[in-house]
């Protein structure tokens, strides 16, 4: 998942808040942080140095210093809403465009914008102190400091077995490896004697720095050096923003800030799934969590062929696909439901509609749906059955089924806790937290659409059983 870099100036203002929640992750495995007046003697050269090279001023109100979570920026100044904190020309951002002509064309279009930017990362490591992006560089985060799921263990990884996003991780490790055998190709061929043979984990390192701090840009994708220190809250009205006329990024405050206020931008609006996986951290309260869930039609199901062929027919990506888990017709992203008694949106309509073609038990109710969706929008399977019980039936499906997640769910947090002891390495226990804070959100989305569904299911059993009732009176 790549920062999103809007070409408009939108944003909304909001009152100060206090950042104690946020404040509170990292501060418990005891990691203690540097002042930011320490930092700020450590970087004072950066800012300087990013100046000559965009021949501009950059800011005159923040400074770099450390925070819980690593490098961040920090109000030098009072500085008001709505005042522009920062402006980063484009010509002192990192681009693909980086790259020696014949490399880019050999890295084709099986290496995608990560992937390329990366591979500039990598050479210019390589290059070492000869490269001209060397203060940039040696303030990047560490391999050690960085946590997204594709740097977890074996022992750490199994903590998140019951999310989807083990199975995501995964797959974005086979996409490194496979981008990573056509970059280093690309090197042999064009730097034979120049650079350094680069290894697997370099470039999983330099992947994750891109996919943590890059924005998409008219270019691509873009580093933007100094924006790129701003950490995220999720609360915060702040992004970064491209002014294509003047050629440069900028970011607006969306609050007053006083001296030493650390200033924070949002991402985007993430679930801990992308945040983890993507940017190797986790909030402890997400309010975009949200739970994968993935169903099968049964093999001995006797209509399997037929059901298949309906769904993938019918199925089709109405919104953009924001998520870093890609959408099958078989795959559903579910939110907290905020209501459990019919108001509000309720469970995905495709997933109900996958329920009500699963339960289908003879050719013709299939045509029947197909017939319904011909003379609707062409939405398969979207209006409830005509026959409740049949209603009930495909719901109780998918009652059983969120009700099996949640078991899974609650095992695994069951298990962390029960394993909980204090002799563990800071790492381990950072990754424990966030792998709670993962899970415990996709429960709570998980124990929301449970409750929605019992109650729509209570709902139907009580309008069916009505006539029965009046027949025993
Ligand atoms: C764009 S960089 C921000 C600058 C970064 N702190 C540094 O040292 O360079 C994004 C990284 O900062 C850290 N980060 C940002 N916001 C965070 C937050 N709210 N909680 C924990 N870590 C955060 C994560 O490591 C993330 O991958």
């Amino acid at each position: 998942m790549l920062l999103c870099i809007p070409t408009v100036k939108l944003f909304g203002f909001q009152q100060r808040r206090n950042f104690s929640s946020l404040a509170k992750r990292f501060s418990l495995i005891g990691k203690s942080p540097l002042e930011p007046q320490t930092q700020a003697s450590l970087d004072k050269d950066f800012l300087p140095w990013l100046e000559r090279i965009a021949g501009a001023k950059i800011t005159n109100t923040l400074s770099i210093g450390k925070s819980t979570y690593g490098r961040s920026l920090f109000a030098s100044k009072f500085i008001h809403a709505g005042e522009c904190m920062l402006k980063v020309p484009f010509n002192a951002q990192i681009t693909p465009d980086e790259l020696p002509p014949d490399i880019r064309v050999s890295l084709t279009d099986e290496v995608g914008n990560i992937g390329k930017l990366a591979a500039v990362l990598l050479r210019e490591k390589k290059t070492g102190q000869k490269s001209r992006w060397l203060p940039y560089i040696s303030r990047l985060p560490q391999p050690a400091e960085m946590h997204s799921t594709i740097f977890w263990g074996e022992d750490e990884f199994s903590m998140i077995r019951c999310s989807a996003v083990h199975k995501e991780t995964v797959k974005q490790k086979a996409q490194i490896e496979k981008e990573f055998s056509i970059v280093a190709q690309a090197f042999k061929q064009h730097y034979p004697m120049v650079i350094e043979r680069p290894y697997l984990e370099d470039f999983m390192y330099a992947y994750a720095l891109v996919g943590s701090r890059a924005w998409e840009t008219s270019k691509g994708i873009s580093l933007i050096p100094f924006a790129d220190f701003m950490n995220h809250d999720g609360l915060s009205a702040s992004i970064v923003l491209s002014d294509e006329d003047n050629q440069l990024s900028e970011v607006t405050a969306d609050r007053n800030y006083s001296p030493g206020d650390e200033v924070f931008i949002k991402y985007g609006e993430f679930s801990n799934a992308t945040l983890m996986l993507d940017f190797g951290f986790t909030l402890p309260y997400n309010i975009h969590d949200e739970v994968q869930i993935q169903m099968d039609v049964p093999n001995d199901d006797p209509l399997h062929a037929m059901k298949l062929g309906l769904l993938q027919t019918h199925h089709t990506r109405t919104v953009k696909d924001i998520n870093i888990f890609h959408s099958s017709c078989d795959t559903f992203t579910i939110k907290e439901v905020k209501s459990a008694i019919g108001k509000g949106k309720g469970i995905p309509q495709s997933l109900r509609a996958f329920a009500r073609v699963l339960c289908c038990t003879i050719p013709q109710e299939l045509n029947e749906l197909s017939k319904e969706a011909a003379q609707n929008d062409g939405r398969l399977a979207r209006l409830p059955f005509k026959d409740r019980n049949k209603e009930l039936e495909a719901h109780k499906i998918l009652l059983s089924h969120i009700n099996r997640l949640i078991e899974d769910h609650s095992a695994c947090i069951k298990e962390m806790e029960e394993s909980k002891c204090h002799f563990v390495s800071q790492r381990f226990a950072v990754r424990r937290e966030m792998a709670r804070d993962l899970l415990s959100g996709e429960l709570r989305v998980l124990r929301s659409a449970a409750e929605w569904l019992n109650h729509y299911c209570t709902t139907l059993f009580s309008v069916t059983m009505e006539p029965v009732l009046q027949s025993l009176q």
